[in-house]
């Protein structure tokens, strides 16, 4: 990219103040004193907030061509932030209810502007915090079965899917999952980290070959099913909440696969907050509530997220071989396997991965913390195992409470 600059603070003033009298006059003023700083908390990319007197703002968002969280020795493209822009655009045309708004792109420098959500919380910072949001499940299941459904073969032509395939096609970032998820914590690797107390249970999982089979099919699906327009990362820190309000944001990771993959990663996400509980909240009883909460959260947005999509298939398919109630049963069920894959794969790379969760690395008490990431370890391995053996969501959540307890 010829033009390409890596922003500072002022860099991102600049631009903002020629973008206030076109793209941007219904936020700013042709006269904004604005300021910016750069607050990015993420692993990969550039994030300011440019400000006026009046305090309104946006946030520009900018690729680096490299991973920020590793540094220049982990080169990556630049061109994904033309796919989280298009997947935003793709995503708030089908669901603008939980989709941040794009208010502007640039692909030559790599950068997007969006509506700043700052009023908003994010997910994982609220639920360390045992926040609860009563429409979370409803609204993560309907922005999943709305973009992944009118995304997919049931309502896409041929001609539309392939040519949607291909505008996503996103190898960097896929490749960070392909291994970051399936191949890392399976091997010994440079960039796995862990305690050395944790050593055996990690032998263990490296000696179990029925779990190693698990996470290949896992991955050869992630590599090889393009059923639907993914999110890509859908981890708790990629939706903003409030009482009222869901928002993802994110998207960079974006690409046509598994239609399991986004649901089973928010699944995956409220499990390691749930065992994060164990260590984090002393007393009991507040302790079982707020877990209890977070496995109805998760149940409830699966449910929905199926029913939701069962709706839409009998109303909306659009191609006759697929417009038949037991295709999509079939469909929803390795669907459903797919997704309690993903939701276990997600909690052993969290635990042992390159990437952690503040969930469980900030607990404080070194034995509470060590304890937490056996259970998510040994969870994340008996839902690797049994995924395909459940025959429909209920015993999925018959499972899941076993494991529970
Ligand atoms: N639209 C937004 N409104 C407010 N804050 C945002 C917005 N987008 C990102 N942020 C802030 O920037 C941080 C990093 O953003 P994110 O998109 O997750 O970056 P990365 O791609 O590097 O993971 C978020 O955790 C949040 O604090
Ligand atoms: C080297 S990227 C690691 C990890 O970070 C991503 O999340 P985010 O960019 O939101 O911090 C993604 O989950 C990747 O697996």
């Amino acid at each position: 990219m010829a033009n390409y600059t890596a922003f500072t603070a002022e860099h991102a003033v600049d631009y903002i103040k020629k973008l206030t009298e076109s793209e941007l006059s219904s936020v700013f003023t042709p006269n904004a004193e604005l300021s910016a700083y750069e607050f990015g908390d993420g692993n990969l990319n550039l994030v300011f907030r440019v400000t006026d007197q009046h305090n309104n703002s946006v946030i520009l968002k900018q690729a680096l061509p490299y991973a920020r969280c590793v540094g220049e020795s982990w080169p990556l493209s630049l061109d994904r932030a033309r796919i989280e822009a298009d997947v935003l655009i793709n995503h708030g045309s089908l669901c603008p209810e939980h989709t941040v708004a794009i208010l502007h792109h640039n692909a030559e420098l790599a950068l997007t502007v969006l509506e700043d959500l700052g009023h908003l919380q994010i997910l994982r910072g609220a639920q360390i915090n045992a926040e609860q949001f009563p429409k979370l499940a409803s609204h993560v299941a309907q922005y999943l079965s709305r973009t992944g459904f009118y995304n997919s073969d049931f309502y896409l032509s041929a001609d539309d899917k392939k040519a949607k395939v291909s505008q996503f096609i996103n190898p960097d970032l896929c490749k960070i999952t392909e291994d970051l998820f399936f191949t890392d914590p399976y091997i010994e690797h440079e960039r796995n980290h862990f305690p050395a107390e944790l050593n055996s249970s990690v032998q263990h999982i490296r000696n179990n070959n029925a779990l190693k089979l698990a996470a290949a099919k896992l991955k050869a699906r992630f590599l090889s099913c393009p059923q639907t327009l993914l999110h890509g990362d859908m981890h708790s820190g990629s939706i903003f909440v409030d009482n009222n309000t869901t928002k993802m944001i994110d998207p960079e990771f974006g690409f046509f696969g598994p239609v399991g993959f986004d649901i089973g990663s928010f699944m995956g996400n409220l499990l390691l907050n749930y065992c994060a509980q164990n260590g984090r909240i002393a007393e009991l009883a507040k302790r079982r509530h707020y877990q209890t909460h977070l496995l109805t959260c998760l149940q409830d947005c699966y449910s929905q997220f199926e029913e939701q999509w069962l709706n839409l298939a009998s109303n909306e398919t659009t191609d006759v071989s697929f417009a038949n109630r037991a295709f999509t049963e079939d469909y929803l069920k390795s669907v459903l396997h797919d997704a309690i894959g993903y939701c276990g794969a997600e909690l052993i790379r969290r635990t042992i991965g390159l990437a952690h969760v503040a969930d469980i690395d900030g607990i404080e008490n070194e034995q509470a913390r060590l304890a937490v990431q056996q259970q998510t370890l040994v969870l994340g391995e008996q839902l690797m195992l049994n995924a395909t053996s459940c025959e429909n969501k209920d015993e999925f959540f018959t499972l899941l409470i076993s494991l529970l307890n």
